[in-house]
């Protein structure tokens, strides 16, 4: 990368502005899955062994620019507190003089994480007094935060602008593995993409099939190319305005060679829910009142072939409603294959990686990215306005 790491930095006796994701999960005031703090570390212990003080900001949830009181920072201050297992001082403040205060008290080595920086109105809006108001806190800015560096906002970009501007370890190596992933991959190089929409995933496919050997489609987006082949598919989840563009993604791979792979069984249901009446059906064989929520065991057992002998493995978006346990083989199976596969896998964040984890198999995953929304802009060739704000080498 032709940015500067936070390892050219001397930051000895300095005030380093450090932007994480602690955008966490959280339930009743404590945090429920603290793999972002986790993933953030790296970064933040090597700030305090050099001896900064470190100035930690991070988001959490969407309060759009107003104080919501269950979005505070302070459960996510102590969980850090308890991984680091050292004190971190909580300000109520985003910046300003109680932030200046909090600042003038402490030591080196010492990590003061500031409050959720979008209950300022001018964070998403990337506004020039919030950006200085953050320069003015430090002398230096690292940018730690992947899970948020599609975003072009004042603690990402806006700062990055006014202070020398470096990468901390889990942007580095997030990029590295994505990069490297995508710019000179090992083949058989093979991209599941699932989840619900097709617009959403629109880019991504695109992107992907100038670069894959297999390219496999599940969840519910899967439906508008199975209508696009012209079957029958009931109630299944269906964007009538994509199905010329799936058929033109289904060419484009054919032009350039791609296994554009479909699913040809799928377990349907007569209701959206948990305890619906369901069954496997062939994927000409959709019942017209029925809908499909995951797919066939026929299917799970082609995409886990496929997966065995990739060398290459990106995986976004579930392979059906995989939050209801009904519907949650086909996800599970094509987790199991990615666990067991010697090709490398890399889990792009999102519903995958929460899926990946709730089946205890994040371990046996050579990458899980800590972004859904960055991975995805990433693979789409998009570049990232958080990495592009950074100081060149
Ligand atoms: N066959 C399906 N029908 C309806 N929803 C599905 C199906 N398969 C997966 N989903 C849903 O897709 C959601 C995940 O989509 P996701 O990848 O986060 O992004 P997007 O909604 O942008 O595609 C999950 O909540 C899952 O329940
Ligand atoms: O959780 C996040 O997004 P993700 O679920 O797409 O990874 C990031 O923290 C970005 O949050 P945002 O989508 O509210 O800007």
């Amino acid at each position: 990368m032709n940015k500067m790491s936070v390892k050219d930095l001397d930051v000895k006796g300095k005030k380093v502005f450090c932007r994480v994701d602690f955008n966490v999960p959280m339930k009743d005031g404590e945090v429920t899955d603290d793999t972002r703090i986790k993933a953030a570390l790296p970064t933040i212990e090597y700030l305090s062994n050099q001896g900064a003080i470190i100035i930690l900001a991070s988001h959490l949830g969407r309060p759009k620019g107003k104080v919501v009181e269950e979005l505070r920072l302070d459960p996510v201050a102590k969980r850090l507190s308890d991984l680091i297992g050292k004190e971190v001082v909580k300000t109520d403040a985003v910046y300003g003089e109680e932030v200046q205060e909090a600042i003038s008290k402490v030591s080196e080595g010492d990590i003061i994480l500031v409050e959720n920086v979008r209950f300022e109105a001018g964070e998403e809006k990337n506004d020039e007094a919030l950006s200085q108001a953050f320069a003015d806190l430090a002398d230096v800015y690292v940018n730690d935060a992947f899970g948020a560096a599609h975003r072009a906002h004042a603690s990402t970009t806006g700062v990055a602008e006014k202070l020398p501007a470096a990468a901390g370890f889990l942007m580095e190596k997030e990029l590295s593995v994505l990069g490297k992933a995508l710019e000179n991959p090992e083949r058989p190089f093979t991209a599941i993409i699932g989840g619900a929409k097709v617009k959403d995933k629109i880019d991504v496919i695109d992107h992907l099939l100038e670069k894959v050997d297999h390219l496999i489609i599940g969840g519910g987006l899967a439906y508008t190319f199975i209508k696009a082949q012209g079957y029958e598919i009931g109630n299944s989840l269906l964007e009538e305005d994509k199905i010329d563009l799936a058929k033109q993604f289904m060419q484009k791979a054919k032009d350039k060679g791609v296994d554009f792979v479909l699913p040809v069984d799928a377990v349907v249901a007569d209701k959206f829910a948990e305890d619906a009446n369901k069954k496997e059906v062939d994927i000409d064989q959709i019942p017209a009142d029925w809908e499909a929520l995951d797919i066939g065991p026929k299917t799970s057992e082609k995409y886990a072939e496929i997966v065995a002998k990739s060398k290459l493995i990106i995986w976004n978006g579930p392979m059906g409603v995989f939050e209801m346990e009904a519907f949650a083989d086909g996800t599970k199976a094509v987790a199991n294959a990615l666990a067991k596969t010697e090709g490398y896998t890399v889990i792009g964040g999102g519903d995958s990686a929460a899926a990946v984890e709730k089946f205890g198999l994040s371990d046996k995953m050579d990458h899980v990215s800590t972004g859904g929304g960055a991975s995805l802009e990433f693979m789409e060739g998009k570049v990232l306005p958080g990495v592009a704000a950074l100081t060149d080498k």
